[in-house]
């Protein structure tokens, strides 16, 4: 029964699984491999994109083509398809977005977790999540301590200050000009600048494919169907009884005892919606039948909003292979809760990220960006049609919230204060939209984050967890789905708030949590 790496046979499609995983991403990949560990336990991992992964340039350099979803957001407070648009290019590939995403390894912070836990998601405090925290890494510069895990599948590690970009380096020396202290290890959860824990070996980003599902590949109790898109998830009575895919344009029935979806904070809430697990009127409206009255699927869609202050690299300054990302700082700019990222991404060539390709030109690109940890604006995505082909509507809303705009604001102004500082201000040759007159000015500055703002592809919160009772609930703290026997939701649409840290090592650590409870 094994997948290997040789292929997919399809006449797997005709048997009866004990578990259906649908998507191969952070949580799925975790998922399979956990569940199939049990050697009686027939798994199958259901994957829409293909297997394996690319590999892509510079350290920490996102795939945005090629192992991606094409959807389209809108940004701000329009009607989908309105507005400012934004390519939202999660992955499509075994790995899902752990396979084209930054690499940047940082965990939520204890606040979230206790949060989650004080809205009465019993079982995941902090002091409940820390040992999966610990367990998942391998960390290279902490090890075995409280605080860190050091035989974990995940390899962690720090750049070490001699090794250093000139970029990271002088946005380092920077924040601690503008008064931002050290903080050598940004995965104990304090405010301060540091280096960025990376899940890399080498150059190479090390996906949960790659970190989990590789090493269970020849598991002859695990398959993995690549290219298999799953469309609705099959119920009789109120219990799962397997999903319907397409794989090769042909429609399979799959049998299954259970199914957990992993299919992303877009991808999840769809197929729930195509299974007629929804809004029941939205359900009707589209021709679905009502499986499930669940209004809160594909509500509460979260991200984190950034506001890039870009410049052009000054010569010499980025080299080839630079390291997208080295260096950040946490920092608090209202109240003791670090709510805002300094985030520099350095070495950018080219049209890598939507928009600002053509403003850069030939030149390489520096950015440092003001990220909003724990914004309030929630957006939607819902399907426009029952077929399965229709793009879905993603709307974002992101800084449409009064106090997101002014965090963001205070943001803006902590990341010009770092780039015009001393120590940074040479790295630019020119900084592209900014000046000091808007940033000073409130009027202006408050036109321009609205303007500037981008998603950062970290979805989160379209199915979220939540107590018997809460009406915006879609499961519970178990990821079960309500109303629905033996289906669950696994994957970042289960966080009831954004964490506030990029959101991989999160959506690992909860489907370790999940596979705890399924074996
Ligand atoms: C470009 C980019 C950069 C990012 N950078 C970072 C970073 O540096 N650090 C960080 O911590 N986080 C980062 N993130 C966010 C993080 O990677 C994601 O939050 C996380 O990977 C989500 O995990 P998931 O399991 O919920 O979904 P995913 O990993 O997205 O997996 C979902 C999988 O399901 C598949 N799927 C979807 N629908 C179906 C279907 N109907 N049938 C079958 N399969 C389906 C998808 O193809 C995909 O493989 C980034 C994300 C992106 C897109």
């Amino acid at each position: 029964m094994a997948a290997g790496t040789g292929g997919f046979a399809a006449e797997l499609l005709d048997r009866t699984w004990d578990d259906v995983v649908v998507g191969g991403g952070s949580a799925g990949s975790v998922l399979a491999a956990r569940l199939s560990q049990e050697p009686g336990r027939r798994v199958l991992l259901v994957e829409a994109g293909t297997d394996p992964a690319p590999q892509s340039g510079p350290p920490g350099s996102p795939v945005l083509t090629g192992a991606n979803w094409d959807h389209t957001a809108s940004v701000g407070d329009t009607e989908p398809g309105a507005g400012r648009q934004y390519p939202y290019l999660v992955g499509k590939v075994l790995g899902g977005s752990s396979a084209v995403n930054g690499a940047i390894a940082l965990r939520g912070l204890p606040a979230d977790f206790d949060g989650w836990a004080a809205a009465g998601c019993a079982g995941w405090s902090w002091a409940d999540v820390l040992p999966y925290f610990r367990g998942l890494e391998a960390d290279a510069d902490y090890g075995d301590s409280a605080l860190h895990g050091g035989h974990g599948p995940l390899p962690v590690r720090r750049p070490a200050p001699e090794r250093l970009s000139k970029a990271a380096a002088a946005f380092l020396a920077g924040c601690r000009a503008a008064g931002i202290p050290d903080r050598p290890d940004l995965n104990d959860g304090g405010t301060g600048a540091g280096p960025i824990p990376g899940n890399l070996a080498g150059r190479h980003r090390v996906s949960a494919a790659d970190a989990y599902l590789e090493p269970a590949r020849e598991r002859p109790n695990l398959a993995v169907a690549d290219r298999a898109e799953v469309t609705r998830v099959l119920v009789t009575g109120g219990r799962v009884t397997g999903v319907e895919l397409l794989r090769d344009g042909r429609v399979h029935q799959v049998r299954a005892g259970q199914v957990t979806l992993c299919a992303g904070a877009i991808g999840s809430p769809l197929v729930l919606q195509r299974s007629g697990i929804g809004a029941a009127a939205r359900s009707a409206a589209l021709g679905l039948p009502v499986t499930a009255d669940l209004p809160g699927v594909g509500g509460n869609l979260i991200d984190h909003p950034m506001v890039p202050v870009w410049s052009a690299a000054a010569p010499g300054v980025c080299a080839d292979d630079d390291p997208w990302h080295e260096a950040m700082a946490r920092i608090a700019t209202t109240g003791d809760l670090p709510d805002v990222n300094l985030l520099l991404v350095a070495n950018v060539r080219g049209a890598a990220i939507p928009g600002i390709g053509a403003v850069l030109g030939s030149d390489a690109g520096i950015s440092v960006g003001a990220l909003l940890l724990a914004p309030r604006s929630r957006g939607t995505v819902e399907l426009t049609d029952a077929d399965p082909k229709a793009a879905p509507a993603i709307r974002l809303r992101l800084a449409t919230d009064e106090d997101d705009l002014r965090r963001l604001m205070n943001g803006v102004r902590a990341a010009w204060r770092v780039v015009r500082s001393a120590p940074f201000a040479p790295m630019a040759a020119r900084t592209f939209l900014w000046t000091e007159r808007m940033v000073e000015d409130d009027t202006l500055l408050r036109r321009a984050v609205a303007n500037f703002v981008t998603p950062t592809w970290h979805a989160a919160g379209t199915a979220r967890m939540g107590p018997a009772g809460d009406d915006g609930a879609v499961v519970d703290e178990r990821l079960r789905v309500y109303g629905v026997t033996g289906l669950r939701v696994a994957d970042a649409s289960v966080m009831p708030s954004i964490v506030r840290a990029p959101t991989n090592l999160t959506c690992i650590m909860l489907a370790e949590r999940a596979a705890g409870w399924m074996r």
